[in-house]
């Protein structure tokens, strides 16, 4: 949903800002490189120490990159496959260590075993979704639906979770039950998800044989 309806507002916001960065001589792939290397420190040095308000502070300022290294490569009309491997590899590392961090967190200071699978489960089905996608195109399949929890949704529902139950570490009560209620949400939302992926490539495979194609 965030994809569709937000990517064209935050690409009119961002569209000077990549045009900035090219006219200085930076390319898309370093912005891919330097935004991934940042989302995973503010999640793997900050999260695990329970410090939420912070890493979500750095995380937030990095990850907007995965919007501006295609939008400046669109400019310099050098998309590429090299770019879009690249720039699918990176989220899948980048959403790893944003789970991973906070799962570090539940298994240590946090102390909470249910909590550290449930991100767990976060980060695995996360990375299925995106999965699903990825193999149905890589086999001629378009796995057409949106789904329930997609990428920005996983990220915007944590990030604001994580960066508001950081609060409580400056004294803001009862804050930070909103980071295990995200966790449940996104855990609950991308097995719903995977699944509804999951039927629509079924459904498309079976239109293919029929339609006589469809074998390896
Ligand atoms: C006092 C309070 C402290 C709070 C501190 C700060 C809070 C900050 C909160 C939130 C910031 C969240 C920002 C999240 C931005 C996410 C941007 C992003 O990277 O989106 C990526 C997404 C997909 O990009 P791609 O096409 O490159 O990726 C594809 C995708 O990954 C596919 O995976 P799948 O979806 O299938 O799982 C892969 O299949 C494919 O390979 C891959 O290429 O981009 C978008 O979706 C574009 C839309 C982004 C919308 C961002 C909305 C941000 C909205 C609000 C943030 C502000 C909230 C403020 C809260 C304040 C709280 C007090
Ligand atoms: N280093 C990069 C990164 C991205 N691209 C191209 O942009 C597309 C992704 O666009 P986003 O708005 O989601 O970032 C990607 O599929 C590539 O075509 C690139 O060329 N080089
Ligand atoms: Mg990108
Ligand atoms: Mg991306």
């Amino acid at each position: 949903m965030l994809n569709k309806y937000a990517r064209a507002f935050f690409t009119r916001v961002l569209t000077p800002f990549a045009s900035f960065l090219l006219r200085i001589g930076v390319s898309p792939d370093m912005v891919t490189l330097v935004g991934t290397a940042g989302v995973v420190a503010g999640a793997l040095v900050f999260f695990p120490q329970g410090s939420f308000f912070w890493g979500t502070i750095v995380i937030t300022a990095f990850v907007f990159s995965d919007l501006v290294d295609g939008n400046m490569a669109r400019q310099a009309g050098s998309s590429s496959v090299w770019g879009a491997f690249l720039d699918s590899t990176l989220d899948r590392v980048a959403d790893s260590a944003v789970f991973a961090g906070i799962a570090l967190w539940y298994a240590g200071g946090g102390d909470n075993l249910l909590l550290c699978s449930v991100a767990l489960f976060c980060l695995a089905s996360g990375q299925v979704v995106s999965y699903t996608k990825a193999r149905a195109e890589s086999l001629g399949l378009k796995c057409d639906v949106s789904g329930l929890v997609e990428r920005a949704e996983r990220l915007v529902v944590t990030l604001v979770a994580a960066g508001l139950a950081g609060l409580h570490g400056f004294g803001v009560p009862y804050i930070d039950w909103l980071l295990p209620i995200a966790l449940w949400l996104i855990a609950v939302g991308s097995l719903i998800t995977a699944l509804q992926r999951i039927l629509t490539v079924r459904r498309e495979a079976a239109e293919a044989i029929a339609a006589g194609g469809g074998q390896l």
